[in-house]
């Protein structure tokens, strides 16, 4: 590990979040604009530009997908998104407006788009996620685990819980983890290629107590391990 980082449980990712659009004065799509950026730029350092299958959760974590899905269009990427259940929200709607506009299409069949891609983002689940996977979610990672191209999650492998890992065996094995802020207490578990750190964001008197480290010049992300 690159650092002394915090290692995050559950509850205080959720109060930092908090905090980060309290007193830090953020808002959410300013937050999301940059964790996504930064998933797409540690993609962008260690797989050739291709098609990216992103499957895209109902939360926050997704959120970040679909901005990650627009700059990897940027990057010369080919995106295209799995969005299975699409909540009623307006930041989430215009994310996917955004995608539209970029020409990313939004597929259904999702065995079909695995064969098809030559990576897959996985955004399903962040640090909100609890118990058991409910439907449709568990047909989706029985299918992402059977892929045999490389998995890049977002925050946490889906399917783990955020403190005790997979502890269920039914998450996801990441070949690449960006954790967004600072790792949660799960990824100490993690066993893929490449681990990152990404959401530059993070104001000096938070990023002293979690001892982020440094990111190197213009760079949106820092590799951890
Ligand atoms: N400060 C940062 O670092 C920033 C972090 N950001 C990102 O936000 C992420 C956290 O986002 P989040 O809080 O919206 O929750 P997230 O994990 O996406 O999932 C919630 C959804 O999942 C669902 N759900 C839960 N359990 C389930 C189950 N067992 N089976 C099925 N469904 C289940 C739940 O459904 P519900 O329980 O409400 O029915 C809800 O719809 C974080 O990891 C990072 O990626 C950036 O965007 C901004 C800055
Ligand atoms: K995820």
């Amino acid at each position: 590990m690159a650092s002394n980082i915090k290692f995050l449980g559950q509850k205080l990712a959720q109060s930092i979040d908090v905090d980060l659009m309290s007193k830090y004065g953020y808002a959410i799509e300013q937050l999301m604009e940059l964790a996504g950026f930064s998933v797409a730029e540690s993609i962008a350092r260690e797989y050739p530009v291709g098609k990216v299958l992103l499957c895209i959760g109902p939360g926050n974590n997704g959120g970040d997908g679909l901005v990650a899905a627009r700059h990897l269009k940027h990057f010369g990427y080919q995106p295209v998104l799995y969005y299975p259940k699409q909540p009623e929200k307006d930041l989430y709607r215009n994310l996917l407006t955004q995608c539209g506009h970029h020409h990313i299409p939004v597929v259904d069949d999702l065995v079909k788009e695995i064969t098809a891609s030559s990576l897959i983002v996985d955004a399903i689940f962040g640090f909100s996620f609890k118990g058991l996977v409910r439907a449709p979610f568990d047909q989706t990672l029985a299918a992402l685990r059977e892929a045999s191209i490389p998995i890049v999650s977002v925050d946490i492998p889906s399917g783990w819980d955020v403190e005790s890992g997979d502890a269920h065996g039914v998450g996801l094995s990441p070949d690449m983890l960006v954790s967004l802020t600072a790792p949660k207490i799960c990824a100490k578990e993690f066993r893929g290629r490449f681990h990152y750190l990404g959401g530059r964001f993070v104001p000096p008197e938070m990023a002293q107590k979690l001892n982020i480290p440094e990111y190197p010049g213009t760079s949106q992300c820092v590799r951890l391990n």
